[in-house]
């Protein structure tokens, strides 16, 4: 019996900054932003939305782009680093919007006994909720697991990491029935706690808070979405747990080479041109090359030996990166989407080929593992239209950023928005404070 990937959704939001934009009104460079880390645009999330819309609507599009019956759905394992409580699952949100919505066709509540949670491990709670949502498959073969992953990204204006804002949510739907992807048991895992990137709870006085939420009380305890963080160092966190969790898979599987057998690598990508920027170092320890000085790891990253590597298993990858930004949880996933769906559109055949995973989370945890393309892919992946989608979006002006960014705008910026929106956060009625209340508009 094999286990994976059934079919996936995703949702990306409808408005961006233009990178270059942002570049010119920050003084940066263009081309660094573009042509150095692969930057275009920055998915940007309207007023109405957050991480639990997101989550609503990718998991619609998923039941209703592949008509699945929402009372097969046994779990749903949500991973996100973007909740909207800290106690209260932002899945459970997610379930009840999307329970509303299903009503008419199945009835109220059709999630009544599906088992709701959320998890969390920066970046990589989305391959944390699918890991756990496999084993949950592979001891109940007859039953079906949607994972989720949402987040927006968030960095304070100005800095390093603002340039790498992004958004969104992809949901999977785990089953024995995997017509998209084969997901082997094999899981290369390294972690160590630093402080490369994390969100402490933070005391803010009200201004403090940008004169945002109106609902805050003078001085409140509140998770920051703006993380404290130290750019090169996460980048060499990053490095050094998926180098260990690479050679942990190496371990497990007997392989000798395994990035070699995968058509795609698929990284969590937190720019567009991460992966292939860190990816140098185990591709040198595998072909034995010298890494030690900057001369040597800059001659390994531009030989022709590892460019030809970059077009031909990580580019494709990268695409759907460029066009949104960071997604956090989600950006592997949406790196595999975009993979998928560039050798779609290219008539490429990829049944039966592997794909390797190269997940991390700051904090810190990384975790590879690998899958067989199934022969069904195309009529699963011929749902997304991704690149269409992505094209359909709308520019805001940097003025508009900004003031997104501070939550200064009361109305959405897309007034006639379709989809999950958050209408409310109750801020009298003491036993129900902070509670948010959403709607649909269809
Ligand atoms: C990611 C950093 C550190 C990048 O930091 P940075 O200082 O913006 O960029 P850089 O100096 O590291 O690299 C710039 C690249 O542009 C090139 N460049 C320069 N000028 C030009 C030009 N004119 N024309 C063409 N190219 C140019 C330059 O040469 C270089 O490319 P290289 O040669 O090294 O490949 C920063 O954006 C940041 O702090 N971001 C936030 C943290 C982050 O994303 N860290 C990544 C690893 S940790 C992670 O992935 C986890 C995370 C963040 O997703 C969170 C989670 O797990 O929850």
């Amino acid at each position: 019996m094999s286990f994976g990937i059934e079919a996936a959704g995703y949702y990306v939001p409808g408005l961006y900054l233009e990178i270059k934009d942002l570049a010119e009104k920050r003084g940066i460079e263009p081309a660094k932003l573009e042509k150095g880390l692969g930057l275009h645009k920055m998915g940007l999330s309207d007023v109405h939305e957050d991480a639990a819309t997101f989550a609503a609507e990718a998991l619609l599009k998923l039941i209703k782009d592949y008509q699945i019956n929402p009372e097969e759905i046994a779990r749903v394992y949500l991973g996100t680093e973007s909740a909207v409580d800290a106690a209260k699952p932002t899945a459970s949100y997610a379930v009840q919007m999307v329970e509303k919505v299903l009503e008419e066709e199945f009835g109220t509540r059709c999630f009544r006994n599906c088992d709701v949670l959320d998890m969390t491990f920066a970046c990589v709670g989305g391959v944390d909720a699918l890991h756990n949502a496999l084993d949950f498959v592979r001891v109940n073969p007859d039953k079906k697991a949607v994972v989720i992953a949402s987040d927006y990204a968030k960095y304070e204006l100005a800095s390093s990491g603002e340039y790498t804002q992004g958004g969104g949510a992809v949901a999977l739907l785990v089953s024995s029935k995997p017509d998209l992807l084969e997901i082997e048991n094999n899981w290369g895992v390294a972690s160590e706690s630093v402080f490369d990137f994390f969100k402490p709870r933070r005391l803010y006085k009200k201004e403090d808070l940008n004169g945002a939420p109106e609902t805050y009380p003078d001085k409140v305890e509140v998770f920051t979405d703006e993380p404290v963080f130290d750019g090169q160092y996460s980048n060499q966190c990053y490095q050094d747990r998926i180098k260990e969790a690479y050679y942990h898979y190496k371990e497990i599987t007997g392989q000798n080479k395994p990035y070699e057998n995968w058509e795609h690598i698929i990284f969590h990508l937190p720019y567009a041109f991460h992966g292939k920027r860190v990816f140098t170092e185990i591709y040198s320890l595998e072909n034995d090359l010298s890494y030690e000085t900057a001369e040597e790891q800059k001659a390994v990253a531009k030989s022709e030996n590892y460019l030809k590597l970059i077009n031909d298993k990580i580019e494709k990858s990268q695409r759907a990166s460029s066009e949104i930004g960071n997604m956090y949880t989600a950006s592997i996933f949406m790196a595999f989407l975009s993979a998928l769906q560039t050798s779609f559109n290219e008539n490429e055949e990829l049944s039966g080929k592997e794909i390797g995973f190269v997940g991390y989370g700051s904090g810190s945890k990384s975790k590879v593992f690998a899958g067989k393309v199934s022969e069904n892919w195309r009529k699963v992946v011929g749902k997304w239209h991704l690149f269409e989608n992505l094209n359909q979006r709308s520019a805001v002006d940097f003025e508009t950023y900004e003031k997104l960014h501070r939550k200064q705008l009361r109305e959405s910026v897309n007034k006639n928005y379709k989809g999950f929106g958050l209408v409310s956060i109750e801020v009298e009625n003491p036993v129900l404070i902070g509670a948010r209340y959403y709607h649909y508009q269809p």
